[in-house]
């Protein structure tokens, strides 16, 4: 690890909780920019202790990682690639995947989405996925693709998951771009890099993932991949460069020249299925001859062998540049771009040709994870077979077979019929079963190495989970768990026959960005998530999969309640009439903070033992659950106890939580306390005739648009605005745009409420709390 990397590595294990809900306090913030420390959201968290960094070993540079590999994981690993598929919504991932099958040999035949012959595409698994022609869960499988190098055929093995492209089920994207090596990032020919797009960059960018760039529906009219690369380059602020020129365009859309090897290649066959090498045509070589000199050029900006043969007005070889391309995107520093068409067959094959040349193999990725018997120091894990072994549970799904657990080995061998330790509770497993997936189907196996994703059954976890073999005592990281902004009320129709019970559990269990709570107040059962849609297809499935139908109440927004001033602190909590008595006094002050709910002690001289100072702690973040303005959530308070009192008789623990709690409840109401609305960023695209509808919309709305696209039939408005002014949007916007507008919500901030809304909100939670006594 460069020393710079090892600089940020506390603040990483700080704000990387172990569990996902620490994952999600550390992260809250009021204005959540990406914080830096995720870039290292492979590395493994908890609180920094000097001990740790004492004890740490120093970390194996890949080089030395390579170095150790047997031969036997050498070759084994050296053909090996996983990898996902992220994109905007209705890229084309899945039709995409769906080539990426047959093409290789696992399907025997395409079926499309949304496709006439009604089976729908291999990866879209669920009913409703079919239906809605939507991808809501990742499904992972894999393949083997045979490539040709210098005249012999190479077999390679790739492990894929196809991700959803809506923000709504944005946990999914993260929970494979953990465990991913490489990524296809795929984007449209048409509208180029969309909102979404940059939200997937966003996460490629968080766990380290590079990518190549597949510029699909080339065979769409107005198709215009160069100023989709202009835009890879310029929004997403990666050098990207087009590895090939198309041959055709829109409906003639024949193949593709590749720009780096010199070759003509054009897709034939009734699926497009043979890839046939003819001499370049004659009008392209003036446009082949340019965009070759903007690949040396962008190379040249970020590989110094390039920048040296550049430099000398020397042609860099085919060789060179494929080594000059591997290189720079595994050091994210460059996006190779290709070009084609899933849904007309065209140019899919070269894009595995370049995952192979490409992206990394998993001996190329550095994977760290926690000593546990360490003081949680890093440590390298690398994909050796004959270590222990440690793997990640990163997803869970609820099968036919029971719960199913999907597991990246990073290191050792998992194998049927071993006892496997989850880290996190000690709880051991003996593995019945071993499965490798292909969407929802699975092929039982008795091992699986370093290195590779497969599946367990009836494995008692949560996702995120780290288990050994018990050898060795080590933790992953988690995955970074966006916060819901949405909420609403649920309950069953008729009398719960265990059923809603049973979904909500196990909806949880797989989901982080779901949330059910128990209002033991209003007795209502609160679901919260990422959007509309997202609890939304829930609801659904609480009746499709658990034959439950549901009452839902209005959704509702996660507000947040915060401070804009200090306000002191001096709470006394004493009940000294029958019985046992209690005392407490804690004096210190209450101060807004930037992000995170802190509470810090400075009590000197044991004034107040540890013990109370941690219960004081408890009462805080009790009272931060659910705020004195209107019961939401509090956010950016800093509580400082630098004073108090105890009792010898009467001071407990519960004494100080109860002072923590009022204490708490009493300064945030001195300390200005406001309501705070979750702020969304909006991207509609829509057809440009329904641009003037779509703004007077949004101005009605009280958004702030920050920028606008115009294509040549279709324009982009990105705006903010408050998700409560968002709720039915996708009803307002089709009857504004005759059905052909589309648009996606992203969590952006929280800021406060307007004046109005803050009033209306704490008078009606002060007459719910009126009517309650
Ligand atoms: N013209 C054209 N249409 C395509 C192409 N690839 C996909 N499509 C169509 O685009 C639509 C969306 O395709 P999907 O494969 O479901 O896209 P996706 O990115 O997986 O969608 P989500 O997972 O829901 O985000 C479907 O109607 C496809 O038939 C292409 O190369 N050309």
């Amino acid at each position: 690890m460069s020393g710079s990397l090892r600089a940020l590595l506390p603040a990483a294990r700080r704000a990387l909780g172990r569990s996902a809900a620490c994952t999600i306090n550390a992260h809250v913030s009021l204005k959540p920019s990406i914080p830096l420390q995720l870039h290292f959201a492979r590395y493994s968290s908890s609180e920094a202790t000097a001990e740790a960094e004492e004890e740490a070993e120093p970390l194996q540079s890949l080089e030395s990682i390579k170095a150790g590999l047997s031969s036997e994981d050498a070759a084994r690993l050296k053909y090996m690639r996983n990898i996902g598929i992220s994109a905007h919504i209705d890229s084309g991932k899945t039709t995409f995947t769906e080539r990426v099958l047959y093409y290789t040999g696992r399907i025997k035949a395409i079926h499309e989405v949304r496709g006439k012959d009604n089976v729908g595409a291999k990866m879209d698994s669920m009913d409703l996925e079919r239906e809605k022609g939507i991808t809501i869960q990742s499904a992972a499988t894999y393949c083997d693709w045979d490539k040709v190098e210098n005249g012999e055929l190479k077999k390679y093995h790739f492990n894929l998951i196809d991700t959803p492209g809506h923000i709504d089920f944005t946990i999914e994207v993260e929970r494979a771009l953990r465990v991913l090596d490489g990524a296809v990032l795929v984007v449209c020919a048409v509208s180029g890099v969309q909102s979404q797009t940059i939200t997937v960059d966003r996460q490629m960018r968080r766990y380290n993932v590079p990518r190549i760039t597949f510029i699909n529906k080339m065979d769409r009219m107005g198709a215009n991949p160069w100023k989709a690369i202009e835009q890879v380059n310029t929004k997403l602020k990666m050098p990207a460069a087009a590895l090939q020129v198309p041959i055709g365009m829109e409906n003639n859309l024949e193949g593709v020249v590749d720009i780096v090897n010199m070759k003509a290649l054009y897709n034939e066959g009734a699926r497009g299925e043979n890839i046939v090498e003819k001499p370049i045509p004659e009008e392209l070589k003036d446009i082949i001859e340019e965009k070759r000199a903007v690949l040396i050029e962008t190379l040249a900006d970020v590989d110094d062998e390039i920048a040296e043969i550049y430099l000398n007005e020397e042609i860099p070889t085919a060789q060179q540049m494929i080594d000059a391309i591997r290189r720079a995107t595994i050091a994210l520093k460059f996006t190779p771009v290709l070009m084609g068409s899933a849904l007309a067959n065209r140019s899919v094959q070269p894009v595995l040709d370049a995952v192979c040349d490409y992206l990394p193999n998993p001996s190329e990725v550095e994977n760290v994870g926690l000593d546990l018997t360490k003081n949680e120091a890093p440590v390298s894990l690398p994909p050796y077979s004959n270590l222990p072994f440690v793997g990640l549970a990163f997803k869970l799904e609820e099968g036919r077979f029971g719960q199913l657990t999907y597991v990246r080995v990073y290191q050792g061998v998992i194998k049927k019929g071993m006892t496997i330790v989850n880290t996190r509770t000690g709880k051991k497993t003996k593995l019945a079963r071993l499965a490798r997936m292909h969407s929802d189907e699975m092929e039982d196996v008795s091992e699986v190495n370093a290195g590779e994703i497969c599946a367990t059954f009836g494995v008692e976890c949560s996702s995120g989970d780290t288990f050994t073999d018990g050898q060795v005592s080590v933790a992953l990281s988690s995955m970074f768990v966006p916060e819901p902004v949405i909420s609403l009320s649920i309950a069953p129709k008729s009398r719960d026959n265990g059923n809603f019970s049973k979904a909500m559990n196990r909806f949880q269990k797989e989901d982080p960005t779901f949330t059910v709570k128990f209002d033991s107040e209003s007795k209502e059962t609160i679901i919260s998530g990422m959007g509309e849609l997202h609890l939304e297809i829930y609801v659904e499935r609480i009746k499709r999969e658990y034959n439950v139908e549901c009452i839902t109440g209005q959704p509702q927004v996660a507000y947040r309640e915060s401070l804009l001033t200090a306000a002191p602190l001096n709470y006394t909590h004493k009940r000294q009439t029958g019985g046992a008595g209690q005392f407490a006094k804690i004096v210190g002050d209450l101060k807004p903070s930037k992000d995170q709910n802190i509470f810090e002690s400075n009590v000197v001289g044991g004034k107040i033992s540890e013990k109370f100072l941690a219960a004081v702690d408890k009462g805080f973040q009790e009272a931060c659950e659910k705020g004195p303005l209107i019961g939401h959530k509090v956010l950016g308070a800093h509580m400082i106890v630098n004073d108090g009192q105890t009792h010898l008789v009467d001071s407990s623990e519960l004494a100080f939580r109860t002072a923590g709690y009022y204490g708490f409840r009493e300064s945030f109401m001195k300390a200005n306390p406001v309501v705070l609305e979750p702020i969304m960023d909006v991207a509609i695209t829509a057809p440009i005739e329904f641009q003037g509808s779509i703004i007077g919309l949004m101005n009605k709305k009280n958004a702030l648009i920050t920028d606008t696209d115009i294509g040549t039939d279709e324009f982009t408005l990105h705006a903010e605005c408050s998700l409560n002014e968002m709720f039915g949007f996708a009803t307002l916007l089709r009857a504004n745009t005759q059905g052909k507008g589309e648009f996606t919500l992203e969590f952006k901030h929280y800021a406060q409420a307007s004046p109005q809304l803050q009033k209306q909100l704490i008078a009606d939670f002060q007459k719910k709390e009126r009517a309650k006594q």
